[in-house]
């Protein structure tokens, strides 16, 4: 199908909320701006209200809805609850032909359900992840499943997602395999990235040294394994002087409070605010190692050549662990300082992982996607707007 057709489409929907569902929808957006005969309605529900706006800018154009669902405290099904009754209006006005969500977060959850009960069918970008748990991760595994039993066409980044949704009952003609649009904003950002003021102070603090980046955030980890990470990585920096730990803080308070109780005021060890994306990806390019309970930065060390400690039990994402980028270091207690005592296996480990092919897609996943996207909205007649 060519890039414009006669057909003019209601529109597409597209929903997001979250630093994660920016960076992969951001190239999406960009590629569906190629077809004229296709609008685009952008709705933030602002879930990240406070990492959103350094985002904001790798879309190519406005947000159209900004809501605002969060609030200090509220529980998930406060969020969700939320989340669905301020899109309800929006999809009611707006009529989309199609909503497409992202990935596994409440708001996802929120606009598969808000969309569904207005009877408007639904694409999944990142369709067909999974653990098998339904507990890790919490609560993002659950609201995969339950997107990929609304959704009417699922783009799954690799083979293997596509066969966890025919196992589940997907049809296969309402699969594609596109690859995950966050290789595209990687290979974006990278092409744009300058050099950030704030990262050139911590690393000509820590010139010289061997920089170990650590992201954490995953409700699961809350509490006792987030605390006894940290106090490994704590113990690890200072056992060994050539070393440094750079820690890009979350600001959700039951991290924040955590990492800053723990790792404040230790030699070698800074704490910065979480940086903008392209930012972040020259941390990683700099780092030595990087250790994470993060879904995206698993996708994104591939491409990265960098050598990544996983901070979970399970993980959705095993192309990168058998691609040799990745390994798991939280399957028991004890295993992260096991993987960081073997000193000579950790360094060797470390000095193998080269750039490679990334597992979960290319340049090209987003434009597959639009494509995806386009090939739907031909294929379905025209839906009479009936207010439901
Ligand atoms: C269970 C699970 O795995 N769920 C995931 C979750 O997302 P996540 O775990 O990947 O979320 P984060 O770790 O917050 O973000 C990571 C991104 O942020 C960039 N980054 C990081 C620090 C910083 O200072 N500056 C930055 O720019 C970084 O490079 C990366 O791209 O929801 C997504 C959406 O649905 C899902 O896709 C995804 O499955």
């Amino acid at each position: 199908m060519g890039k414009s057709s006669s057909i003019v489409h209601g529109g597409i929907m597209m929903i997001a909320g979250t630093r994660p569902e920016l960076i992969k929808v951001a190239p999406v957006v960009s590629e569906l701006a190629r077809y004229d005969d296709i609008r685009v309605v952008i709705v933030s529900t602002a879930q990240q209200a406070d990492l959103l706006p350094a985002f904001l800018n790798l879309l190519d154009t406005e947000v159209d809805y900004c809501l605002s669902v969060m609030s200090a405290g509220q529980s998930l099904n406060a969020l969700l609850a939320k989340t669905v009754a301020a899109l309800d209006p929006v999809i009611a006005k707006e009529q989309p032909d199609l909503i497409v969500v992202q990935g596994d977060t409440t708001s996802a959850l929120a606009g598969a359900l808000a969309g569904r009960m207005r009877g408007i069918p639904l694409a999944h970008i990142e369709a067909g992840l999974r653990t098998g748990d339904a507990d890790k991760p919490f609560p993002e595994e659950t609201n995969r499943r339950l997107i990929s039993h609304m959704a009417a066409l699922h783009c799954a980044p690799t083979r293997r997602n596509r066969a966890e949704l025919v196992r589940e009952g997907i049809a296969p003609r309402d699969i594609v395999v596109t690859g995950n649009p966050v290789v595209s904003s990687l290979q974006n950002a990278l092409r744009t990235a300058s050099t950030s003021l704030a990262l050139e102070g911590v690393f000509t603090r820590l010139e010289g040294l061997k920089p170990i980046v650590l992201t954490t955030h995953r409700r699961e980890s809350f509490g006792v394994t987030l605390d006894r990470n940290l106090r490994t990585l704590r113990a690890f920096v200072l056992k060994h002087p050539e070393t440094a730990l750079i820690v890009p803080m979350h600001p959700n308070p039951n991290v924040k409070e955590t990492v800053a109780r723990i790792l404040s005021d230790t030699e070698r060890v800074a704490l910065i605010d979480p940086l903008d994306y392209a930012s972040f990806l020259q941390l990683i390019q700099r780092a030595w190692l990087v250790v994470s309970d993060s879904g995206g930065i698993q996708e994104e060390v591939a491409s990265l050549g960098k050598a990544l400690l996983v901070l979970r039990s399970v993980t959705e994402r095993p192309e990168a662990i058998e691609a040799g980028v990745a390994r798991l270091a939280g399957e028991w207690p004890g295993q992260l300082e096991a993987l960081l005592e073997d000193w000579d296996g950790l360094k060797s480990w470390v000095k193998s992982v080269k750039p490679i092919p990334n597992p979960f897609g290319d340049q090209r996943s987003a434009m597959r996607i639009a494509q995806a996207f386009a090939d739907y909205l031909s294929a379905q007649p025209q839906r009479e707007r009936v207010a439901l």
